[in-house]
């Protein structure tokens, strides 16, 4: 079992880059893995949530909201800390088509909306750590409250991957992701309501 800081994944990436990968390959390999387990287990196509921040965590995200679509998922979006993304993120939003069955809008009109099947956390990833703000604070809180079963990309929104430091309202997921290698926080007693059950998926980083 491999277990990577986040310092380490970096390096680990960084040496995947190096030897010929690219990081824009990883996000895609990272995200592909995940929706391919997603519609292992979700054959019959449905709705889905897919909540983004600014980072590459939302970048794998919008990766997968384009697969999900591509298999006639009906996917909403929420850049929910605004849409300046990283450049990665920014790449593959841009590669989102345009359709009627592919909406971005604000948590506001989430309630509005019928209910998900699934519920992607795309906020933070391995690079989060401090305090959720209160506008993340109550949009888990919100996904918490719904029904549908609740996804984290590599760590659970609010969740400290390094030292498993969590706030009360981390995102509840029922799946979590880890992309490459577990992190130190999804083996931690403490953690374990948050994380659910833990996925790890190779995604081409040694
Ligand atoms: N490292 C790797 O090898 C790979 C990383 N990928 C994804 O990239 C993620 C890491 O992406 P990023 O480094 O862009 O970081 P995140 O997307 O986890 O977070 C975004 C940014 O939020 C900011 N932030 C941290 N704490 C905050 C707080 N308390 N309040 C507000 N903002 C805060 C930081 O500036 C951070 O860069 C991974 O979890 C994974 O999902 C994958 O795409 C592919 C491979
Ligand atoms: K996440």
């Amino acid at each position: 079992m491999k277990i990577y800081t986040s310092v380490q994944m970096r390096e680990r990436e960084q040496a995947a880059v190096d030897a010929g990968s690219s990081f824009e390959q990883l996000m895609e390999n990272a995200g592909t893995a995940a929706a391919s387990d997603i519609l292992q287990h979700f054959p019959v196509p449905g709705r889905c949530l897919v909540v983004c921040g600014k980072g590459n965590n939302g970048g794998d995200g919008l990766v997968i909201a384009r697969c999900l679509h591509a298999q006639g998922w009906q996917v909403d979006i929420v850049f929910l800390l605004g849409e300046q993304l990283t450049e990665l993120a920014e790449l593959n939003r841009q590669r989102l088509p345009q359709s009627n069955k592919l909406h971005i809008i604000t948590m506001q009109q989430v309630s509005r909306q019928q209910p998900y099947e699934l519920l992607i956390d795309g906020v933070f990833g391995t690079g989060f750590s401090g305090q959720l703000s209160d506008a993340v604070r109550q949009c888990m809180v919100q996904l918490n409250a719904m029904p549908g079963t609740r996804i984290a990309l590599d760590m659970p929104t609010g969740l400290n991957c390094d030292t498993g430091q969590a706030d009360a309202d981390t995102f509840r997921a029922d799946i979590s992701y880890a992309f490459a290698a577990y992190k130190p926080a999804h083996l931690l007693a403490q953690a374990k309501p948050y994380c659910g059950q833990i996925v790890c998926l190779d995604i081409g980083i040694e």
